[in-house]
């Protein structure tokens, strides 16, 4: 079990606040860290991770004391980073270039047979002598994914680590995740704002607003808490609005796609090219309206 009752000011965008996080975490699941940017994850997760040192709180994981400072007293334990049995894959693969994949395993720690172990498991062991220079990003983060687990961590700590790749190579690495959170039985935290990765990967969404966790709860529930009636619900934007006889239709942007939606005079007030929507659905026809900051759970965790 992991308790992490943590405090931190953090100088924010819009000023200061303060990150103050008080949660439990069972071993062995899969947590989805969400939430807005600037909304103090990645900071979470240096906590956890012994990289930034919190203002004052607990951190206990398994039994072990791995921060605490009461308040107005002196720090008491924090532990360093390499003390504490956490793995850390974050964005971009800091793997040592001038070193083979699996020199970049036995820098971690010199146990050649669980090096191996760990590239077989994601599909590697091929690779062993290549350098990362010669790999591709879904390679490469796997490599990484690897690296970091070549310490037994009790811990796997992820800061969106998935979302430079491609859609196959995400779909790849997202089965890796399961199966070492599977076979491991490594408690991952994973960031994340894709929401069918929370939905696939994920058994706990912890929502991070302002550096509060404003939701705790599991990805159905936030996904169907919090859309709307809609039967879906895509963020796009609009590329242009023509007129065509008494209507209107809208060019939109979702991802690499264009969708035209046929729209009314209504409808259209307000809208111009370059805006924000949503693309939905009313009794089964898609209608367009504007983003707004309501949307933004559903559309940017
Ligand atoms: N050690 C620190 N001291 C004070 N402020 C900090 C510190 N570390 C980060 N911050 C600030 O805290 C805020 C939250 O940063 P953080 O990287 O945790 O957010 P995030 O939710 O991970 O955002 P993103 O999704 O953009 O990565 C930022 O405005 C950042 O500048």
């Amino acid at each position: 079990m992991i308790v992490a009752s943590l405090k931190k000011q953090l100088e924010g965008a819009g000023g200061t606040f303060v990150l103050e996080t008080d949660v439990t975490i069972e071993q062995g699941g899969i947590t989805a860290i969400a939430g807005p940017s600037g909304s103090g994850k990645t900071t979470f997760l240096r906590m956890l991770a012994g990289l930034t040192s919190p203002d004052e709180g607990l951190l206990e994981v398994v039994g072990e004391v791995w921060f605490r400072k009461d308040t107005g007293k002196k720090t008491q334990v924090n532990l360093k980073p390499q003390q504490r049995r956490v793995g850390v894959v974050f964005q971009g693969y800091a793997l040592f270039p001038h070193m083979t994949v699996l020199g970049n395993l036995l820098y971690a720690s010199r146990d050649r047979e669980m090096a191996e172990k760990l590239l077989n498991m994601v599909g590697l062991l091929q690779l062993k002598h290549a350098r990362p220079s010669n790999l591709s990003g879904g390679q490469k983060q796997r490599v990484a994914l690897a690296r970091a687990l070549m310490q037994r961590p009790r811990i796997l700590l992820l800061d969106e680590p998935l979302s430079a790749l491609d859609e196959s190579m995400k779909t790849l690495l997202q089965d890796e995740l399961l199966k070492v959170n599977k076979e491991l039985g490594v408690t991952i935290l994973i960031v994340t704002h894709d929401s069918s990765e929370m939905y696939k990967l994920c058994d706990r969404v912890l929502l991070f607003e302002m550096g509060r966790i404003a939701a705790d709860t599991s990805p159905r529930k936030l996904f169907v808490e919090r859309q709307t009636t809609q039967k879906f619900a895509f963020k796009g934007e609009i590329l242009e609005i023509r007129a065509v006889d008494a209507v209107y239709i809208a060019v939109v942007a979702i991802g690499n796609n264009l969708v035209e939606v046929v729209i009314d005079s209504d409808e259209k007030e307000g809208l111009q090219s370059g805006d924000s929507v949503i693309v939905g659905t009313k009794a089964f026809n898609p209608t367009v309206r504007k983003f707004a900051s309501k949307d933004f759970d559903i559309s940017r965790l």
